[in-house]
């Protein structure tokens, strides 16, 4: 279980991972301008184990997930619209001696801001193609080695085009128990806390469609993607 305390939320002047711009531009005569973010595209790989027929996830703490949940709860104590909770450097503020979510009702538990995902990670090391960069994530995220060659392109879509316009590239790794080096669980000297899951082949359509587990768009497209277009390969052991 995931301990979140000494909450503090601060305006965000300059980042390695995001930028803020405003474009204006005129479509069809009509003026109009459009708030987006200048972020990284990524990769992200659905990895099927065949030696135990399950998908491989991680699963972690996202801070946007869990902010989200916790204006959400503060509307709902002060009866306000969710996005109308103060300014963000007064949300800010639980103060450091209003502790942690178990001592502290009003704030969400840690749980509220994990998610079950895809391995995935950011495409930033521009001498890397995507297939090595997807690799590596594999191997820190997952603890499995697998060769980029054995990674198939499944498609690339944009994954935020409201704000971000970042585009994703989607990979499928088969791996077996043979390719398993380590525990995998993310880069620790990044302060990377993943961990990893297993959903068994015959749970996926109703992990995917459960509402209760929190995850991304891409653990949904990805298992329906593979329910297309791999199961027959994987039908006879499996039953499903
Ligand atoms: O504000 C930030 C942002 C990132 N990091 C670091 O950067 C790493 C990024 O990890 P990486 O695995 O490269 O990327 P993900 O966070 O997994 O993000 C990917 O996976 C998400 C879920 O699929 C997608 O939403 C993203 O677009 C995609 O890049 C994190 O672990 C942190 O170490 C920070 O410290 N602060
Ligand atoms: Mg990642």
């Amino acid at each position: 279980m995931e301990q979140i305390n000494n909450i503090q939320v601060v305006p965000c002047t300059s980042s390695n991972y995001l930028k803020p711009f405003r474009v204006h531009y005129s479509q069809n005569g009509t003026m109009k301008s459009w708030d987006f973010m200048r972020t990284h595209d990524s990769v992200s790989v659905l990895i099927f184990n065949t030696t135990l027929h399950c998908f491989i996830l991680v699963k972690q703490f996202r801070p946007a997930v869990y902010m989200c949940e916790w204006e959400k709860s503060q509307a709902e104590e002060t009866g306000s619209e969710v996005g109308e909770v103060g300014e963000v450097g007064e949300a800010a503020a639980p103060p450091e001696e209003k502790g942690d979510a178990e001592n502290h009702p009003q704030l969400p538990p840690a749980s509220a801001g994990v998610t079950y995902e895809l391995c995935a990670g950011l495409v930033d090391k521009p001498h890397l193609s995507l297939e090595e960069i997807a690799r590596q994530e594999v191997l820190e995220e997952c603890g499995y080695d697998v060769p980029a060659s054995k990674l198939r392109r499944i498609t690339s879509y944009r994954s935020g085009v409201g704000v971000t316009g970042a585009k994703q590239t989607m990979f499928y790794a088969e791996v077996s128990d043979e390719n398993r080096v380590g525990e995998g669980g993310g880069e620790p000297q990044e302060g990377e806390l993943i961990e990893v899951v297993k959903v068994p082949l015959h749970e996926a359509m109703n992990f995917a469609y459960d509402e209760n587990i929190p995850k991304t768009m891409g653990v949904i497209f990805s298992f329906i993607w593979f329910h297309s277009n791999m199961l027959s390969k994987y039908k006879i052991s499996t039953n499903v």
